[in-house]
């Protein structure tokens, strides 16, 4: 356990860049490992989460290794080269990994053991397990489909087609990367698009992915299987997810400029920026560029006092791993801020939406959780804090509330900020190099 106490801080100043981007790393370390050749990754995400997709490659036959500059290599094996790994692939803290990774393994013709830590072997893994096994794998999971579990690879997998029930960009990618090793078209149709790595990717990497736009917003991807995918070169642009955390804490706190360099601004991670700035947050996009094929901007971010919004369900997927520190930004704006369609965050590393209303009511704010949504009634001042966080394995809730307690009147004690180097190693200095005063008690 790592506890932390956060304090009211003086105002932030300076700029920074966040880590790499935790979709895009976790994507071109098992796109290398499928490609033939050679693919060097700068800018990757150290986190633990990524690291366990590194160690998973491994364990499955690619070279995977960091050179001295950063720079990560992987000597990839082709679709479908994977071998059996001897022992039991631990995907720690990572819905991420571990459903991406039942997507590969579901057309390999061997068996594989993956485990993960408290929190990922209580997430719904039957979501991918339901649209993988008609193409011909076989799982054996604990009671209601919780990890551990076993893959049973198939050697003659056949190609789908799948209507996802949630806006899910894992599950998405869990059969699209199921189809690469199948004969034939794999379509995964999505009411409400989600985030688009995977396809952007896999065309990077030489594969046929055609995305059609329908005109009730859906998105139609068919993917054409067995193509030989080709190493490439990937530049992970920095995560819009993290950068949240320092732009978020800039706006409540009072006389605060930032500058938050080369933030990727793929249009499918971008909805907190554009709900903040509905709530009336002075956020600026500097050099809009593409860079290595993604959009990037740097962010110039002050103090403002927000106001409260509806936030309409349909954007959920643009900004679902951000709710947690809107919420705290709700917390400190004038007025009511409704957030709607909150039903995913009932199964992310915690019960998020359970553990933001806990958090916020013992920091004194007002509000109401529903099923599926969250009312936050703030009064325009600085929220009292004072609260005793439980992170509960959850890096964004840990995040979140070391946010609240810089702009809060009392200072605000998270249990354990260990969680927080699965996606976001460094960030309490990074925060304290702003201005921030978080500390460190208890080993
Ligand atoms: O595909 C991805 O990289 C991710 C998809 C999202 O999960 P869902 O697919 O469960 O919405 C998100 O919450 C997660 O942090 C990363
Ligand atoms: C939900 C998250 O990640 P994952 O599903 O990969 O554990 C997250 O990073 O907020």
């Amino acid at each position: 356990m790592k506890s932390v106490i956060s304090n009211q801080s003086s105002p932030l100043n300076g700029t920074i860049r966040v880590p790499g981007d935790k979709s895009i790393s976790h994507r071109a370390l098992m796109f290398g490992a499928m490609a033939v050749g050679e693919t060097r990754v700068s800018g990757l995400l150290e986190g633990e989460d990524v690291l366990c997709t590194a160690s998973a490659m491994r364990a499955l036959g690619a070279k995977v290794e960091r050179e001295e500059d950063g720079t990560w290599t992987v000597q990839g094996r082709g679709v479908g080269g994977f071998s059996e790994p001897t022992g039991v692939l631990d995907m720690g803290n990572s819905g991420t990994a571990a459903r991406l990774l039942m997507g590969i393994l579901a057309t390999q013709p061997f068996t594989t053991f993956m485990t993960g830590d408290a929190s990922l072997c209580s997430r719904p893994m039957e979501r991918v397990m339901k649209p993988l096994r008609p193409i011909g794998v076989n799982f054996v999971s604990r009671d209601k489909g919780r990890m551990p579990i076993a893959i049973q690879g198939t050697s003659n997998p056949m190609p789908i087609r799948y209507e996802l029930p949630v806006a899910s960009a894992q599950v998405k990618s869990a059969v699209l990367l199921a189809g690469l090793n199948a004969p034939g078209k794999t379509t995964v149709i999505e009411p409400n698009p989600s985030r688009d790595h995977t396809e952007k990717m896999l065309t990077h990497f030489g594969a046929e992915v055609e995305v059609v736009h329908q005109d009730n917003g859906a998105r139609v991807i068919t993917l054409t299987g067995q193509p030989e995918l080709v190493a490439r070169d990937v530049v992970v642009p920095t995560d819009p997810s993290s950068a949240a955390f320092p732009v978020v804490a800039a706006l409540l706190v009072p006389g605060s400029k930032i500058t938050v360099e080369a933030v990727g601004m793929n249009p499918l991670r971008t909805g907190l920026f554009t709900t903040l700035k509905e709530m009336g947050a002075k956020i600026s996009e500097e050099n809009r560029r593409i860079e290595a094929g993604e959009e990037v901007a740097d962010l110039v971010v002050e103090y403002s006092q927000l106001q409260g919004v509806d936030v309409p369900a349909s954007r959920a997927p643009s900004m679902i791993d951000e709710y947690p520190v809107l919420a705290v930004a709700a917390s400190f704006a004038k007025g009511t801020t409704r957030m709607n369609g909150l039903e995913e965050l009932r199964v992310k590393e915690s019960d998020r939406l359970a553990v933001v209303a806990e958090s916020l009511a013992a920091c004194g704010v007002d509000l109401e959780e529903g099923d599926d949504y969250l009312v936050v009634n703030g009064n325009g001042s600085p929220a009292q804090g004072g609260g005793e966080i439980q992170s509960r394995l959850d890096h964004r809730i840990a995040m979140s509330f070391i946010v609240f307690g810089m702009a809060s009147v009392q200072p605000v004690r998270i249990d354990d900020a260990s969680p927080i180097d699965t996606s976001f190693p460094g960030f309490n200095d990074l925060m304290n190099g702003l201005g921030a005063k978080v500390q460190k008690k208890g080993a």
